[in-house]
């Protein structure tokens, strides 16, 4: 059986600028407009009163957009935060604001793996939601039909090795055969520790000094998909 290629999303597939510089500023500017006419709709109040309770019980809603929007500067990965982006998101890509570039060395690997038989999962802090509307809608077109499976941080954090037991868990595997792909070094070292293969991606856009040797923690490492051997 082919081992199960799991991949990250900002730093891995797409560079960090497109996240930091597009989707962040977006998400920001749209907030306080998308709580004022969505905050009724159970999904959304969800995350609105998980936020309030965290921040305190006098928290109003314009006092929880203002903590997200502190939230999206500091670049917190809080699952309540990556929900509501998502949501946000899905009108800035539907009403053709902006579409997600991938790495030029993207596209044609997971076409190619894919018809090779290497089943393809994402781990992204981006929440599920997000995730698929980024591979929906890529400059290379909709990749979602390449997935087998997409995780958020619902199964734990990035750079915990239980989220990737769990990983291992949901998809019937060994973890020796899931080879996990991310441009940050610590959520390598966490789904070394859960067993996984591992594989650095160390893009120049994005991280302009090699991360050698000891940078690279022991884990393989890349500058693009078409080095990577599944
Ligand atoms: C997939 S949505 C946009 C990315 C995002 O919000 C994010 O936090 C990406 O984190 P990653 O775990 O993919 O590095
Ligand atoms: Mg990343």
């Amino acid at each position: 059986m082919k081992p199960v290629i799991l991949t990250d999303i900002e730093g891995t597939t797409s560079s960090i600028s497109f996240v930091k510089d597009v989707l962040f500023p977006y998400a920001r500017a749209a907030l306080p407009g998308f709580v004022r006419e969505n905050a009724d709709k159970p999904e959304v109040r969800r995350w609105l009163d998980a936020v309030a309770t965290e921040h305190g019980t006098m928290c109003d809603d314009d006092m929880v957009v203002e903590v997200l929007q502190g939230w999206i500067d500091e670049d917190r990965k809080h699952t309540a935060l990556k929900a509501l982006q998502g949501m946000v998101w899905e009108a800035g890509y539907t009403d053709g604001d902006f579409t997600a570039p991938l790495y030029p060395d993207v596209a044609p690997a997971l076409r190619r793996w894919h018809a090779e038989g290497y089943p393809l999962a994402v781990f992204s802090s981006g929440s599920v939601p997000a995730q698929k509307l980024l591979f929906g809608h890529t400059d290379d077109g909709d990749l979602i039909p390449l997935f087998d499976a997409f995780f958020d941080t619902e199964v734990g954090h990035k750079r915990e090795a239980g989220s990737y037991r769990e990983i291992t868990a949901r998809l019937g595997r060994s973890a020796s055969d899931i080879v996990f792909l991310s441009d940050v070094v610590e959520e390598l070292d966490a789904a070394r520790e859960a067993g996984m293969r591992t594989v650095l991606l160390d893009r120049r856009e994005d991280y302009p000094g090699p991360r050698l040797g000891d940078a690279a923690n022991g884990h393989e490492r890349v500058e693009s998909f078409a080095d990577i051997r599944p």
